[in-house]
């Protein structure tokens, strides 16, 4: 059975834009909406299935993509961000009102990931970002409630949808964060 994974991917992915340079993004408040401006183009981007990444009503499954953190800023309201777990590795900053997660840091210089931000790009009006590549963390919907006996249906789903289902990161950002380790030893 097909299942919904997300708004993004359901009916197909908008393809990559090729020489797209960003854009904005918009919390889900109806007025002061807080903005978040980015000055390039994304990477990287997948749908997430932890419990930690900010997901629309009714999607199982996070859209979320990287970008360098100096391209990254708060154009209007910024008071109305707040942080919503201060131990996690990414720090999301989350409109205090909507709940939508406006951009996710890495502030430990040590991580493999530090540089660059995570952020939500189905958030943007604009259409020619990073289109998703791969699903991540695909088991953890278990933990926000799927029954196990629904996984098969799911993963077919994400393979159907050309997004390879991983129960980590790709293989790609695994090998990224195995040579960041063996690096710094
Ligand atoms: N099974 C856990 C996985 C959480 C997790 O490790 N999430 C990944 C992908 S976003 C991560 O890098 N988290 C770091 C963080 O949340 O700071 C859950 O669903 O909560
Ligand atoms: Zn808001
Ligand atoms: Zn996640």
């Amino acid at each position: 059975m097909k299942m919904l994974i997300h708004p993004q991917v359901d009916n197909g992915t908008i393809a990559t834009a090729e020489g797209f340079t960003g854009g904005s993004l918009q919390c889900q408040c109806s007025h002061h909406l807080v903005e978040v401006t980015i000055a390039a183009q994304t990477a990287h981007n997948h749908v997430c299935g932890c419990s930690k990444c900010w997901k629309p009503e009714g999607a199982l499954f996070a859209q979320i993509a990287v970008v360098s953190k100096d391209k990254v800023t708060v154009t209007a309201n910024a008071d109305k961000l707040q942080v919503i777990d201060e131990s996690a590795a990414i720090q999301r900053h989350a409109c205090k009102e909507c709940g939508t997660h406006m951009y996710g840091r890495i502030e430990n210089t040590g991580h493999p990931f530090y540089g660059l931000d995570f952020v939500h790009t189905e958030l943007s009006k604009q259409q020619g970002w990073s289109a998703p590549e791969f699903a991540a963390f695909v088991s953890s919907i278990i933990e926000s409630g799927t029954a196990p006996e629904e996984m098969a249906d799911v993963r077919a789903t994400l393979t159907d949808l050309g997004l390879v289902p991983y129960d980590c990161l790709s293989p790609v950002l695994m090998d990224v964060i195995a040579a960041h380790v063996t690096n710094n030893q």
